[in-house]
């Protein structure tokens, strides 16, 4: 039992690639260690600006399940904070546990959440294409959100309304005007720094945006996600649970605060 374990569990879709690239210096996710993160005075408030009506659909691709956005325009984007140019919403998406003990992918002084939210844009000023923006160091700029549990969020509920019709991979439902806004804290206060793709191909092209506050979600929200499955219909069933990467090291890096 255990070896087939161990060989299940290396096999599983997070960890068929190797669990740090070669030669990666800038690999996400990390612990924020408050105490060693350095505020940054020049860092500027983020300005969120998006449109409901970009939404497109909700898609259980095998890893998460992703809400999209219509980004062949800049009407869902990002600017300032530590980013030097406009960055488009391309998609937003989550990962969680099997239990609430733990389930995010960064953790803030080795504390873990439930679950954190990505919302990820891309350098549309610079680069063509999501897909080009990848490849680049200033390439994408991911907001990551922690969720504790707690109070029901409403926001939250249109799209856990939404889950059962994306149960299995590869499964997509039309999902229009949601504006993912409500579900980043109304505090402005982050942590910022450079990092990578916490999925293949891992690449170290992301600006961390790490809010300071969590969101507030309660446990039948939680469970709702767990009831998603790794696995296409007609396989035999997996639940999708425990979708983090592992945490990596921090090597030559410094986390920079936007507030003292
Ligand atoms: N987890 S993450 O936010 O790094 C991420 C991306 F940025 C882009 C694509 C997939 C993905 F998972
Ligand atoms: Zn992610």
């Amino acid at each position: 039992a255990c070896c087939s374990y161990r060989l299940r569990d290396a096999l599983h879709p997070l960890w068929q690639s190797p669990l740090t690239i070669p030669g990666g210096t800038r690999q996400s996710p990390i612990n924020i260690q408050w105490r060693d993160s350095v505020y940054d005075p020049f860092l500027k408030p983020l300005k969120i600006s998006y449109d409901p009506t970009t939404c497109l659909h909700i898609w259980n691709n095998g890893y998460s399940f992703l809400v999209e956005f219509d980004d062949s325009a800049d009407r869902s984007t990002i600017v300032g904070g530590p980013l030097e140019n406009k960055y488009r919403l391309k998609q937003f998406h989550f990962h969680w546990g099997a239990i609430n003990d733990w389930g995010s992918e960064h953790t803030v002084d080795s504390k873990f959440y439930p679950a954190e939210l990505h919302l990820v844009h891309w350098n549309a000023v610079e680069y063509p294409s999501f897909e080009e923006a990848v490849m680049e160091g200033n390439g994408l700029a991911v907001i990551g959100v922690f969720l504790k549990l707690g109070a029901r969020h409403e926001g939250l509920q249109t799209l856990v309304d939404a889950l059962p019709a994306v149960r299995h991979k590869d499964t997509v439902i039309e999902f229009d005007d949601f504006d993912p806004s409500c579900l980043i804290p109304s505090c402005p206060d982050y942590w910022t720094y450079a990092g990578s793709l916490t999925t293949p191909p891992l690449t170290e092209s992301v600006t961390w945006i790490i809010k300071k506050k969590p969101i507030e979600v309660d446990e039948d929200q939680l469970e709702a996600f767990r009831t998603l499955l790794f696995t296409s219909d007609g396989e035999e069933e997996r639940r999708m649970v425990d979708n983090f990467r592992p945490l990596q090291p921090l090597m030559n890096r410094t986390v920079r605060s936007s507030f003292r």
